[in-house]
């Protein structure tokens, strides 16, 4: 079956995860898809409240049961969210396993410009680890960044279709930003492996990732940084304060907290990652995912413990302001369920140019050369989506 519906009233229909993807171009809407499935959005019926999740849940209710809104929110809590109630949606199973299949495109010819310097960013960390032993910050998450300027403009749908062949398990996205020039549209797409938030009835579920390991082409020794990952105390710690903060935020707002006490290994095509899965039950049906993901943004897995010293000292150290990256993008309905993912090994992709980004946990036990080779890693993602080999 498949149905293209105004967002606001009719049932949502169910089409083909891949004709969905394949439908998807800049400036014409949105396009997700994680494990519980696809949803494609086109056009803008109205703008929402920035950053009020009461105001855009009673907008929404008051559009109809199937009212649905997408978007992004932004690093920092005090900045604007980009959220939009879309004309049309369309839902689809999961891409999962499926194949996409055809050529990802030419890789896109140009220079990309770290920011800061590798050496810069190790400097970064050291001022971090500096911090941290003077008392008063105990882990804080360090980002830096590559502007890719290309010989032309840069066509973000090759870009997708390589995010998703290469991974397409992940929550994969390509979302609708304002445009900064008029008549370029400017998109952020990413394939990221962390949910922040998901409530689907009454079921709510965070998936806290914190602690990572490149991976290896040969299995044995693949196999093996995964358990020295999972074995590691620098990444079981790094990864533990980001856990007990999801947990701590979520109690308040939230029955039957189920917090287990030990993480397991993730995997993308990259990274082993350290995983925890957080479930509870939404009581009141006022708080939707958008309340909920509030509610817990940034946790320590991209800001720091405590939050307010950390992000402190990110706007203190880092060169540039994130904008997008490492906050969330995703959809939240008039019944209050939604899904959020958190903005990561993602891009922001604006005419001839397209910005990447990554970051690494940082915590007293970590030392600036592995924490450079781990966001050298982590930006691999975009970079392979470009074909480009610099990192
Ligand atoms: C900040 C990023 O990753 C976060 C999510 C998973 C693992 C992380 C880490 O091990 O440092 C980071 O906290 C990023 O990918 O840019």
């Amino acid at each position: 079956m498949t149905s293209t519906s105004p967002a606001a009233r009719a049932p949502l229909g169910v089409a083909d995860p891949v004709r969905l993807l394949r439908s998807w171009t800049p400036g014409s809407g949105s396009w997700f898809s994680g494990p519980a499935g696809s949803l494609r959005t086109r056009g803008v019926l109205t703008g929402l409240p920035p950053g009020d999740a009461d105001a855009v849940l009673r907008c929404l209710r008051d559009l109809g049961d199937d009212a649905v809104a997408v978007g992004a929110l932004p690093f920092d809590p005090a900045a604007d969210a980009h959220l939009v109630v879309p004309e049309h949606v369309e839902r689809a199973d999961p891409l999962g396993a499926v194949l996409v299949a055809g050529p990802g495109g030419s890789p896109v010819a140009g220079t990309a410009r770290p920011i800061p310097a590798p050496a810069a960013y190790e400097a970064m960390v050291a001022e971090a680890l500096a911090r941290m032993a003077a008392g008063g910050l105990d882990k804080v998450v360090l980002a830096r960044a590559l502007e890719v300027v290309a010989d032309g403009p840069v066509d973000a749908v090759p870009m997708l279709r390589e995010l998703a062949r290469r991974d397409p398990r992940s929550y994969l996205f390509a979302v609708d930003l304002p445009p900064e020039r008029a008549g370029t549209p400017r998109t952020l797409l990413g394939a990221s492996p962390e949910l922040l938030l998901s409530r689907r009835g009454a079921t709510v579920t965070a998936n806290p990732l914190a602690g990572s390991a490149a991976r290896s082409s040969d299995p044995e020794e693949d196999r093996r940084r995964g358990e020295a990952l999972l074995a590691s105390a620098k990444d079981r710690h790094e990864h533990a304060l980001v856990v007990a903060d999801v947990a701590e935020r979520l109690r308040p707002v939230v029955d039957d907290l189920e917090v287990p006490a030990a993480p397991s290994l993730v995997r993308t095509p990259t990274l082993w990652h350290l995983s925890t899965t957080v479930r509870a039950r939404a009581t009141d049906r006022d708080t939707s995912a958008l309340h909920l993901a509030q509610a817990l943004h940034p946790t320590p897995a991209v800001c720091g413990v405590p939050r307010a010293a950390a992000h402190t000292a990110i706007t203190e150290i880092e060169p540039f302001d994130r904008g997008f990256y490492t906050g969330a993008v995703g959809w939240t309905d008039a019944r209050g369920d939604g899904e959020w993912v958190m903005a990561l090994r993602c891009g922001e992709v604006q005419g001839d140019r397209v910005r990447l980004w990554a970051g690494a946990g940082i915590v007293p036990a970590s030392r600036p050369a592995d924490e450079l080779a781990e966001t050298g890693v982590k930006l691999r993602t975009l970079l392979d989506a470009l074909g480009l080999d610099e990192a």
